[in-house]
Formats: C-alpha cells, sequence, structure tokens
C-alpha cells in the first residue's frame, strides 16, 4: 500500500502546494491528473523520494519514505519504485541488454541476465538485446524504457506524462503496455498527465486542483 498524509511542499520561491491524502492498494492502477503547474511532477518526486516534502508523511508499504538515510533511500527507490520518464534517458555506449544489467547493479541488486530476457521477451524485444539504443525507432525505445522500470520487480510503477509527445495510436499502445507490465510484475501502476486521451484508460483518478 501506498500513502501520502497531510503532505504540503513549500519552495523557497514562497510557492506553496498541499496535496489531499491518497490511499493507493497492492496493484490498483492509478491516473495522476492536473493541468500544467497543479503540481504533478512535485508530487511524483515526493512519492519517489526525490523531494522531502516540507510536511506529512509518505509511506510505501511499511517504509515511512523520508525517515530513511538518504543512503537506504537510494537503494530503496533502486529497488521499490520503476519510473518511466518521457525521454528514454539510456546509456548511449551500452546495448540494451548492458542498460538492464545497470539498473540491476544501481539498484545493489546481482546481475540477473535471465530476468533481463525475461523483461525483454514479454516486451518483445528480446531480439534486439544486443542492439544499441540509437539503433532503436522510438516505439522500440520507449519499450526499453518500459522494461528499465519493471526490472527490479518494482512495488510502485511509475510514468510521468508517457503518451505527451505520441500520436494517439501509440499513446494508446504505451498505454496498454505499461498496464499489462505492472498487472504482470505485480506493481501498482501511477501514470501522471495532462493528456486527456488517456482518462478513460483508468477508472481511479487522483486529481489535482
Ligand atoms: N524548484 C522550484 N522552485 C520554485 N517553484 C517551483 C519549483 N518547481 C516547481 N515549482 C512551482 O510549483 C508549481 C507546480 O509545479 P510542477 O512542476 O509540480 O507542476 P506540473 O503539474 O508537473 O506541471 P507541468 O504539467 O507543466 O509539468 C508550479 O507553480 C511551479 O512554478
Amino acid at each position: 500500500m501506498i500513502s501520502i498524509q497531510s503532505v504540503s511542499h513549500q519552495y523557497t520561491s514562497g510557492h506553496q502546494l498541499q496535496f489531499a491524502d491518497w490511499q493507493v492498494n497492492n496493484g490498483e492502477q492509478w491516473l495522476l491528473l492536473g493541468q500544467s503547474g497543479s503540481g504533478k511532477t512535485t508530487l511524483l518526486h515526493i512519492l519517489t523520494g526525490l523531494l522531502t516534502p516540507t510536511h506529512g508523511k509518505v509511506k510505501i508499504g511499511d517504509t515511512d519514505l523520508y525517515s530513511l538515510s538518504s543512503k537506504k533511500l537510494d537503494a530503496f527507490r533502486g529497488q521499490q519504485i520503476g519510473i518511466v520518464f518521457q525521454k528514454p534517458h539510456l546509456i548511449k555506449s551500452l546495448n540494451i541488454t548492458e542498460n538492464l544489467l545497470l539498473a540491476q547493479s544501481f539498484a545493489g541488486l546481482p546481475n540477473n541476465k535471465k530476468r533481463v530476457e525475461e523483461v525483454l521477451d514479454s516486451l518483445n524485444m528480446l531480439p534486439k538485446k544486443n542492439a544499441y539504443p540509437q539503433e532503436l525507432s522510438q516505439g522500440q525505445l520507449q519499450r526499453v524504457t518500459i522494461a528499465r522500470a519493471v526490472i527490479n520487480k518494482p512495488t510502485l510503477l511509475i510514468a510521468d506524462e508517457p503518451t505527451s509527445s505520441l500520436d494517439d495510436k501509440n499513446a494508446e499502445a504505451v498505454l496498454a503496455l505499461l498496464k499489462e507490465q505492472s498487472t504482470l510484475n505485480q506493481a501498482t501502476l501511477v501514470v501522471a498527465t495532462h493528456d486527456k486521451r488517456v482518462k478513460d484508460a483508468f477508472t481511479l483518478t487522483y486529481t489535482l486542483s
């Protein structure tokens, strides 16, 4: 379970954001909706341990995120939280398998090639396991980004505006993949977006105003 309780954040500029309490049960799939500037990125950063809120509690499972030391928080993030960014951010000099092995090492986990192949296979990317990022299409790169996010079997899978730069067909395909992968890996899914096309794909919605 993931919960935020009485969370608010004040930037040094004085800008203050307040977030309604939110409880997410294991395996649920949520949409985080809000206009530009409403605080989606701020909340995602708070949920992923990247930004300590000025007030409030963030719990992932039994762990109170901000009671961890920064070293423990880094390891926790690597093992428990998978993040799909808008852009792939892969390392160009490493092939796809090596990029995924690196994500295991960063999380302090032993390298597990079998897991890499299993995840690539589930995303129909196994034939590209030895390819370099620049040899892949945009759609294939996005699949690798999703593979990297789920490689360590995270409790929480987060996607930040995964569809905003895509046409309708590709947006639908990426959403279907995220939902499929969260189910397959038993991860809770949170997709943040201001893309109205995504709305109908989810029944659970947390809206920022
Ligand atoms: N580092 C910062 N310092 C000061 N104010 C900030 C900072 N980051 C964000 N803000 C402010 O906090 C508010 C929320 O920003 P945030 O990036 O979380 O919104 P968002 O919903 O993700 O927007 P978008 O959809 O445009 O990315 C905005 O008014 C923004 O100007």
